[in-house]
């Protein structure tokens, strides 16, 4: 286990909490801005694949000076470098930690060939399933839940431009019928190919997802359907032995050292190259590796998930902000701030340290969000005017590129279109920034008319109402296009960012034993459903039992 300090007890967080107390809880962007003119320049990175333009945040040149000083005093390259070595850095589970070796090429990383054996075997499977003709597979539904989901459900829509019309792709996680009976009515068993998706193959929601598709596809197949199952059904786990038992023969298995958050890079991204095909598939594990070198090799200074870590821990324990808010301007990553609530919240949503030490500082903020521009249209009023201070990270992609086969054959005024609605899109990223950080002041607010205020209220109660208080932080992310390399690079980037806030505080950002308890009770609540037995249980929970089953 880690010996590197706990932030809070090394010198550096001493020296943030002075310079916090003084200039640094008083930074004004716009007068930032004003004094500097080469703030935007001094403040922005470029990583492989992704420009970040982080002079929108409430930090100066001491600020970030300090953070990388605690870095440093926090051992993070070493701590880094512990966890690309494949040290069992999960110390609760005495694993090793080591979703980058799924991305190295052959013969860099650790476990590389057994890696590579395994890749080339599902890609070659892949292949078979997207020649469709001879396949005759025209629907595939992922069942899983959590890290067996959210990777390929985010990815599969982000990469839309490189998916094949010839496939289907369909996600079913949750345990509610509702979710899986609307799916299995719309397909035939004969054309649909079902992955079951689960690292331990235990998890209550996807084995019951799994054994209703078994039921769907014997009913429906007819004659032969046992025997059919060996062509319609894979699986993909480190549980090759439980998939068997459940009767499915076709199985890439995937380690240990695989978290089920980090894993859209192992057998459980089958459903993303079944979607993109083989080449786009390693081509997101290439870009995924090009942000692990950047964050291996760059120095702190140049480092982007380093800083976006420091970043957070900066908010979280000076500046006081609980949450941030995740705006991806685009429609294809709309899945994105699921997914990164998972990657973020079940990493970093601890309250002990390393050593089991009860922490005096908080941790994982809230990660939440929704595409731009439909978030403006809902929350984005709080964002600007509420009593919280959320910082917002935008993503933005320069160059739009859509499916060929839809777009190419459309008629000129319609792509003409398409083309303005982009542009309307980046401006409302660009304005939703800076209005944030500008504001809008009373006295501004007074000087301009507001045709569609009251005329019951007097102008100095209108002009409070249209006050923007501005000075509000956010960071904006922007690829030059959603190619399957960019998007691994930016899935990457947000892994390593939420190791290096999980390192400083000295968590393990690899376990998650707070989903064990809910599960636990489930388990022993489940049998008083068939009995109606509320003996023993506490008054609410037995009043609402009898409610649901009266
Ligand atoms: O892949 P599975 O073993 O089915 O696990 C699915 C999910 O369930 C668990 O409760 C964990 O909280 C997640 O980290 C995991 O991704």
């Amino acid at each position: 286990m880690s010996t590197a300090p706990r932030c809070d007890r090394t010198e550096a967080w001493s020296r943030l909490a002075d310079h916090h107390a003084g200039v640094g809880r008083a930074l004004d962007l716009r007068r930032a801005f004003a004094a500097d003119a080469g703030r935007a320049g001094a403040f922005s990175l470029q990583a492989p694949e992704v420009f970040a333009d982080l002079s929108k945040n409430l930090w100066d040149a001491d600020t970030r000076a300090l953070l990388l000083a605690l870095a440093r005093e926090c051992r993070i390259e070493q701590r880094r470098d512990a966890m690309l070595a494949g040290e069992p850095i999960n110390h609760t589970e005495g694993r090793a930690v080591l979703h980058t070796a799924l991305r190295a090429p052959r013969g860099v990383a650790p476990f590389g060939d057994e890696v590579h054996e395994v890749l080339d075997c599902m890609l070659a499977y892949v292949e078979q399933v997207r020649d469709t003709a001879t396949s005759g597979i025209r629907h595939v539904v992922n069942i899983g839940i959590g890290g067996s989901d959210l990777g390929p459900q985010m990815v599969v829509p982000a990469l839309d431009a490189y998916t094949s019309p010839a496939l289907t792709l369909h996600f079913v996680s949750n345990v509610d019928g509702h979710d899986i009976a609307p799916v299995l009515r719309r397909l035939d068993p004969r054309e649909t190919l079902v992955i079951v998706a689960s690292k331990t193959f235990t998890t209550q929601e996807t084995m019951a997802n799994a054994a209703v598709a078994r039921a769907w596809f014997l009913a429906g197949y007819g004659e032969g359907g046992e025997a059919a199952i060996a062509k319609h059904f894979a699986a993909t786990t480190t549980n090759v032995a439980a998939a068997a038992k459940f009767g499915i023969t076709t199985t890439f298995g995937f380690w240990d050292w695989v978290g089920g958050r980090y894993s859209l890079w192992s057998a459980i991204g089958l459903p993303i190259a079944l979607a993109v095909g083989a080449e786009n598939f390693r081509a997101l594990l290439a870009g995924a590796h090009a942000m692990d070198r950047h964050f291996a090799e760059a120095p702190l200074e140049a480092n982007l998930p380093i800083q976006l870590g420091l970043l957070d821990v900066w908010y979280r324990n000076f500046l006081g902000f609980t949450s941030r808010s995740v705006a991806p301007y685009h429609q294809g990553l709309r899945r994105l701030p699921a997914y990164l609530q998972q990657l973020e919240m079940e990493s970093n949503g601890k309250s002990v340290d390393l050593d089991g030490e009860p922490l005096p500082f908080g941790t994982s903020p809230v990660v939440w969000g929704e595409a731009g521009t439909n978030g403006q249209h809902a929350y984005f009023q709080m964002l600007h005017q509420g009593t919280d201070v959320i910082p917002v990270e935008f993503v933005a992609v320069k160059t739009p590129c859509y499916r060929a086969e839809g777009i190419a054959d459309l008629p000129e005024g319609v792509r003409a279109g398409l083309a303005d609605q982009h542009h309307k899109l980046l401006a409302n990223c660009l304005a939703q920034s800076q209005a944030l950080m500008l504001g809008k002041s009373t006295d501004e607010a007074m000087g301009e008319s507001a045709p569609t205020a009251s005329k019951a209220l007097d102008a100095a109660t209108v002009a409070r109402h249209r006050t923007f208080p501005g000075n509000r932080p956010s960071t904006t992310l922007v690829l030059d296009q959603l190619t399957p390399a960019a998007l691994g690079a930016l899935i990457a980037l947000y892994e390593h960012r939420v190791f290096t806030s999980g390192a400083l505080w000295r968590i393990n950002s690899f376990d998650q034993w707070g989903v064990e308890l809910g599960k636990a009770l489930c388990n022993q609540l489940l049998p008083r459903f068939a009995t109606g037995d509320t003996a023993g249980l506490d008054g609410s929970t037995a009043a609402l039992l009898d409610r649901l089953l009266g």
